[in-house]
């Protein structure tokens, strides 16, 4: 299936996610009108209101890294499947992930988001091939008009990290040194953490590649990750974060601190995602739904905001999965007369030109552009 995009409908995406952080920084005691959602559509939970009885499940993957015996492996992959089945996300601890070198990227990203707004604008969030890079807001609403989240974010790849830190900090060498590092050793880091995940979350579906095997299926394009800064806001009830979304990608790895915000979606419900000091929270995103023939969900999720402290969070995308060539499909192994595929073959580009469509046509709210490539 061929989703063409018109060059002029990508400007239009671009331009409507810039702009934006101005009035928040300058907001005192009210929420300028552009950021005041109609009340129907946020359907507020607090940003720490826990539901404590009906939570997404925390995953213990001590041991994953060594001898991990083949029972514990099972128990393992058992949890991540009825996570992934009902809820789209999980929360995993002990994963292996220097927590040091998340504290570091964390701190960076702090120090990257108090720079003055015209500094970090110098790179300003567009798409470049098929990805949106640089600094921005996300403003999408179903309805045309422009209303605006509240939130800042940094879109950056592995290829861009030096460009990006010396644009920055043009004159602090020091800092241009920490930002990268920090950044190199984390996308690294959590790549590596994402295979091995990637392989639990194949066995979960009772699909066992070997390791070469599976690790074919890892995307070849660089990982995108986005930092992410909520400023406090006077009134978080009227106020959206960041918009119910889909995330596109194969799994998302997030690090969302020690401030709640992150939402998930389950039941016609929203479900406020308990921090855990040093989790990561794990969701599938279309791309996972899509390969696994719908065993995994990939949920609406958002993110909201608080009255009193700053929140930053940490998104790391698994790209596309490279499940059959350069086509996207569910997986032959969870395909038979009983489970028939429910989505047709497509490429990563064909879903992305779908998704620009949606953003053009300000169509992000609760729209999944996974519905283009269903088998009706
Ligand atoms: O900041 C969060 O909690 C959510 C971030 C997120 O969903 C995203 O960046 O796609
Ligand atoms: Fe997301």
């Amino acid at each position: 299936m061929a989703i063409e995009v018109e060059k002029e409908e990508l400007s239009i995406a671009a331009a409507e996610l810039s702009k934006a952080l101005p009035d928040v920084v300058v907001a005192d005691s009210v929420v300028p009108e552009a950021y005041v959602w109609p009340k129907e559509e946020l359907a507020h939970v607090g940003h720490d209101e826990y539901a404590g009885d009906d939570e997404i499940p925390v995953i213990d993957l001590g041991g994953l890294n060594g001898d991990l015996d083949e029972t514990r492996r099972r128990e393992i992959c058992d949890r991540i499947r009825v996570a992934l089945g009902s809820w789209g996300f999980f929360q995993v601890v002990n994963h292996g992930v220097d927590l040091a070198l998340v504290e570091r990227v964390q701190a960076i990203s702090k120090k990257f988001f108090e720079l003055p707004l015209e500094t970090k604008e110098l790179i300003d969030c567009t798409f470049e091939e098929d990805r949106l890079l640089g600094y921005g807001f996300l403003v999408a609403n179903k309805d045309r008009t422009s209303r605006r989240s509240w939130s800042e974010g940094l879109f950056m790849d592995s290829p861009h990290v030096a460009l990006y830190s010396s644009t920055f900090w043009p004159e602090d060498h020091d800092i241009q040194t920490e930002f990268s590092e920090a950044m190199e050793e984390y996308i690294k880091a959590v790549g590596e953490f994402a295979i091995r995940l990637f392989r639990l979350i194949l066995g979960s579906l009772g699909v066992d590649y070997p390791v070469t095997e599976s690790e074919r299926f890892l995307p070849k394009e660089p990982a995108l990750i986005r930092l992410n800064h909520y400023p406090p806001c006077p009134d978080p009830s009227l106020a959206s974060g960041l918009v119910p979304h889909y995330d596109g990608n194969l799994i998302t790895i997030l690090h969302q601190g020690d401030v709640g915000g992150l939402q998930v979606m389950k039941d016609d419900q929203w479900h406020a995602v308990r921090p855990h000091p040093g989790a990561f929270a794990i969701n599938g995103g279309n791309m996972l739904q899509a390969i696994s023939n719908n065993l995994c969900k990939s949920a609406l999720h958002r993110a909201v905001v608080n009255k009193d402290e700053d929140r930053y969070s940490l998104a790391y995308f698994v790209q596309a999965p490279n499940s059959n060539g350069d086509q996207v499909a569910p997986l032959p192994e969870l395909v038979d007369a009983e489970h028939p595929a429910k989505y047709h073959p497509f490429t990563w580009k064909e879903y992305i030109a779908s998704q620009v469509v949606n953003i053009a046509s300000q169509q992000i709210i609760s729209h999944n552009a996974l519905e283009y490539f269903e088998v009706k």
